[in-house]
Formats: C-alpha cells, structure tokens, sequence
C-alpha cells in the first residue's frame, strides 16, 4: 500500500502537492455528511425521551439543510480542484511520458509490442488519471465515514464496535486475497488488450499488403481471434474478482443481522438503552452500506494499481546516458574502433569493426543482405549504444553526446520515408522548423520536388496524406532529401533506395543525393556498385565484420569478394540489356 502511494507520487511528481488543497475540502465535506446522522441521532433521543418539540425540529432541519449548502459548496470546490488539478498531472505526465520514450534505447521498443506501448501511453494512462481524479476523493469519504460511524457505535456500546470491527477486518483480508489473485488474471487480460491493439495496428498498417496477397481474410481472423481472447479474458476477470466482494458484501449483511440479536440482547439486558438500541439500528446500516461500497471501490483500484505499475515500469527505464548536452565537434571524422553490437544477447551482428570515415569523404558500405550495414548507421545515429568498442565523431565518443544534440549533426535518408499528414511546406519544413518560405522552396527546388508540388492542387499548401500515403516512393525521397537540403548538416546517411525506382525517379533523385552530399561527410548503404566507383572508401561487410577495406580500384585490384560482387552486376546488366 505505502508502495503503492509511493508510486502514485512519484507517477504525480510535484504537481502532487496540489491534490492537498481539493481533497481536504473532500474531506471537510465528508465531515459535514455527518451532520444528517447527528440531526437523525437528536430527533430519535427527543422522541423516545418524550422531549420532541417543533421548534428542535426546525432547528435540526436548518442545521441539515445548512449542511446539505455548505456539503455542496465543499464538494463542487474539491471536485472541481481535483479535476482539474488531476488533469493537469495527467497532461504533465503525458508529456513526460512521450520525452521518456524518446529517450529510450531503441532496444526498449524492441522488447515491447506496439500494442503494449500504445495501451500504455492511452489506457493505462486514462486509468491513473481515474486514480488521481475519482477513486482517491472516494475513499477518503468511505474512510472518514467508516471511522466516524464505528466511533458512535463505540460510543453506544464497545462491545458492538469490536465486534463489528474483527467480522469487517476478517471480511476485508479475504476480499484483499481474492483481489490479489483476481488482479493476476486482471493482468493476463491487460495483456490479451495489448495483443488486441497490435493486430488492430497490424490490420490497418498491413491492409496494403494485405489485399495485394489475398490474405484480408486470414489476417481478420487472427484480428477476430484477439477479440475472442479479450472477450474470454473479460470474463475470467469478473468471475474471478465478482465472488470476493459478493462474499464480502454478503458477510456485512449478515454481520449486521448477527449484531442486531447481539445488540437486541444488550437492550434486554439494559445494557444500552432504547435510544441507543435504534440509533445503533440506523448507524449499523449505514455501516453495513459504506463497507460494501469499500469493498467495490478496493477491487477497482487493485485493477487500477496494475496500470499505475505498468507506467511505473516505464518510469523506470534507463535512458540513454550521455555527458554533453551542447557539444561543439572539432571536425566529422567518424571512426568505429573494435565495435561489437548484437540486438539479441549472444547474438551478435557485428563483430570487432574498425574503420574511419574522414570528414568531407564519401564512403559506401556494401555487402550481402543482413550483414550489418544498416546496423553501423544505426549506431552512428546512437539508435542504439554498441556493447563495446568506441565510435567517435571528431574525436568525441558519442556516447557522451545527448542524442538528439548529436542528431543536429546528421542527416538520414532512407528507404522508408515518413511524412507527416500535413502540407508539402511543412514536412520539408521538418528539416528547420524556422525555415522561410523562400528556403523551403529553393530546397525543393535542388531536390527535384517543386515540379511536383507546383502540379498539386494548393501547390506548396497541398496536404500530404498521413505517411505521404498520396504520393509515389520516388516522391517522398524527393522530399526527404529536400527536408535534408535545409537541415544542412555535415554527416549525411543514405540508404540507397534506388533499386526499387523507375529510371526517371532514380536520375532525380541521384541528381538531388549529388547536391545533398557535396562536401559532407557521407556514409551510403549502397546496393548498385556501379554508383560507388568515384568513393573516397568501399567498405565491404560479410556476417558482421569487414571483409575488405579500399576503393574501387584497389578493391577490383584485390579481386576479393567486391571484385566478385561487381563482375557479377556487370555480367547481370548485359543479360538484362540482352533481353
Ligand atoms: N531491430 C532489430 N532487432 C533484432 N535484430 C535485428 C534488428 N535489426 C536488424 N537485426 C538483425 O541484425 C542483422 C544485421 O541487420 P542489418 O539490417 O544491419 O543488415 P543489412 O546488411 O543492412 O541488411 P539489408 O541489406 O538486408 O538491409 C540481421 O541478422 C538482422 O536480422
């Protein structure tokens, strides 16, 4: 439990302390819902003392309907306060949220479904917010009129407090056993829900491909086979939670029915009194009421505490360290010494790399599919920190530099070009948000794209649908390197997506990639070898290391695995111009 609040605090941060201000008024409101038992307690003793008069009467009313104003001026003040401070923890938290994830090793998003993170930052999130907003000022009124009602049966008789106290405490450690056993299955449905999110994503993202292949079907059923196992998983949960708080309500109602033949008892015995007989009647009821609301408001935030600890585990990820926020580098050597990196424990994908890439070079990195290309860019972008070895830029490891600082510095283009759903000016403005109009358009311009946008139907206003869906590959990498033209930055990363591209699109584009990388420092994922001839360095991977190391002519001199991948496009090309 302390834990628990713990967390809560630490989920809230320091906007917490504004909880204090609405929740006491809660509180101060729960006090003042006493009055109508003391207003009912003075009319009983009137009555049964034959001392009932008309003008208590009205004073008892006036005393309850002052009650009632000032209960309705407290709770409006607190409920809105805890509203709309919760609100505000929740959007702080959100955003906090969102920065943490960005700074996670990509390893993070590895490890977790889509559909994990997305329930997370939604679901989850909404189920704080309930904590915070609803359930908290609940129990603080079940609290304070639960010790507040045993207090006056104590008053009318110890004996029936006690009593009352050992059937409640007794019924409450079995709900808390049965809810710390539902809550095992609660989360078995949590993430049954998570599974649910990531088909939907799947579903949707894949629907393309999907309807390409003939497969809508067969993946709507893996789609409808997560609701069936939601649907199931919503079950098990109430059946699993509903039978401990029925039991425990059902235990009040006959603890109340026991102590009202022990209370009979003590009123024949003269123990209490008449008076004291029929108002315990009227307080153990109300008790009986406020234990069993108790009882639903505890299962409920058991279920809630399972998204508080989820985002506490969040929370707790590491993020990626570094030393130097700003950081000015002294050059754009990129050098790699005795890199090994795997994704997987024990799997490793690159394997003791050493190499340089001098500043204002181009050099390209070939080799066959999954031998670690695409990874070295990865790492030189701190997508991910290698496991041993040093990158350094300009002499700096980069492991010291706060990624998106280190970011400043280069510029990606690659194969899978996200666009934003906003218009042609702002996506390419992505680059330098406070880029004019006039530089968007010379940027568009040396990338080939401002043909193309001028032919939409609003020109540079057009909107782009979400992920550029309305455009043509060969576009979005038009865009993208317009995006790249104005950030300006001196390290450029290209995967090469040129294979995939009519001969049309591919001239563009290499014509653009030839402005982009003029006197940059240029790594290029290079699939045609053809296009490398004139680099400054080839370096040619296999399985994880680096199998030959030189340029084009030395390379064909050595007549090693290059020589052999270059003679076997050449002799591929005469065939295909044969056909
Ligand atoms: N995010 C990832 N998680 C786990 N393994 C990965 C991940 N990305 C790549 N790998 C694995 O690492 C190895 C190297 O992948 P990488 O993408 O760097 O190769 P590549 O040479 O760029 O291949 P390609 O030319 O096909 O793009 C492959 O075995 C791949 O399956």
């Amino acid at each position: 439990m302390i834990n628990d609040i713990r967390n809560i605090k630490t989920l809230a941060g320091n906007k917490y302390k504004n909880l204090k201000k609405p929740m006491f008024f809660l509180t101060i409101d729960a006090l003042f819902y006493m009055m109508n038992y003391a207003m009912f307690y003075f009319t009983i003793i009137d009555l049964m003392n034959n001392n009932f008069m008309m003008k208590k009467l009205i004073i008892y009313t006036f005393i309850m309907i002052f009650a009632i104003i000032c209960r309705f001026v407290l709770n409006r003040i607190g409920y809105i306060g805890i509203q709309s401070e919760g609100a505000k923890i929740i959007q702080d938290l959100r955003i906090r949220m969102g920065d943490h994830l960005r700074n996670l090793n990509l390893g993070y998003f590895n490890s977790h479904n889509i559909g994990n993170i997305i329930n997370i930052m939604t679901n989850d999130l909404q189920d704080f917010e309930q904590v915070i907003t609803h359930s908290t000022s609940e129990i603080i009124k079940l609290s304070i009129l639960t010790i507040y009602l045993l207090l006056i049966i104590f008053a009318i008789s110890p004996l029936l407090a006690i009593l009352q106290l050992i059937i409640s405490l007794a019924g409450l450690v079995f709900v808390i056993l049965g809810t710390k056993k539902g809550a095992k299955i609660a989360l078995k449905k949590k993430h049954t829900m998570d599974n649910v999110v990531s088909r939907m994503v799947e579903y949707i993202a894949g629907m393309e491909l999907f309807k390409a292949y003939n497969l809508t079907g067969e993946r709507f059923k893996r789609l409808k086979d997560s609701f069936n196992d939601l649907k199931r998983e919503s079950i098990n949960t109430e059946i699993a939670l509903a039978p401990y708080v029925m039991i425990f309500q059902l235990i009040t109602d006959i603890s109340f029915a026991l102590l009202l033949l022990v209370s009979t008892q003590l009123f024949m015995a003269s123990s209490i009194n008449k008076v004291e007989f029929f108002s315990y009647i009227i307080i153990g009821l109300s008790l009986s009421n406020v234990l069993k609301a108790f009882s639903t408001q505890y299962t409920f935030i058991q279920y809630l505490k399972l998204a508080t600890d989820k985002l506490i585990n969040v929370d707790n990820e590491k993020e990626i360290s570094y030393e130097l926020e700003k950081v000015t580098l002294p050059n754009y050597d990129i050098k790699f010494q005795n890199i090994s990196f795997s994704y997987k424990k024990d799997t490793p994908v690159l394997k003791n790399i050493t190499f340089e890439a001098k500043q204002r070079t181009k050099t390209a990195l070939v080799g066959s599919s999954g031998s670690g290309k695409t990874t070295v860019t990865s790492l030189i972008a701190r997508f991910w920190d290698c496991q041993s070895g040093e990158i350094t830029i300009g002499g700096i490891n980069i492991q010291k530099i706060y990624p998106e600082e280190l970011l400043t510095n280069i510029s990606m283009i690659f194969q899978d070009v996200y666009l934003v759903n906003d218009t042609f000016e702002n996506n390419i403005r992505l680059g330098k948000p406070n880029a004019t109009r006039e530089e968007v358009i010379n940027a568009a311009k040396n990338a080939n794209c401002h043909d193309f946008i001028m032919e939409s139907e609003n020109g540079y206003d057009t909107i782009i649908g979400e992920g550029g869906s309305t455009l043509s590959g060969g576009e979005k990498q038009r865009i993208s390197i317009a995006r790249a033209l104005l950030k300006d930055t001196p390290i450029i990363l290209v995967d090469e997506a040129t294979a995939s591209l009519d001969a049309d699109n591919e001239y563009e584009i290499r014509k653009s990639l030839n402005i982009l990388t003029k006197n940059k420092t240029v790594i290029t994922i290079a699939h045609k070898l053809n296009t490398i001839k004139d680099y400054d360095k080839i370096i040619v991977m296999s399985d994880g290391i680096i199998e030959e190391i030189g340029n084009h002519e030395q390379l064909m001199k050595n007549k090693g695995r290059y020589y052999k991948m270059y003679i076997e496009m050449e002799k591929a090309q005469s065939e295909f111009e044969l056909i």
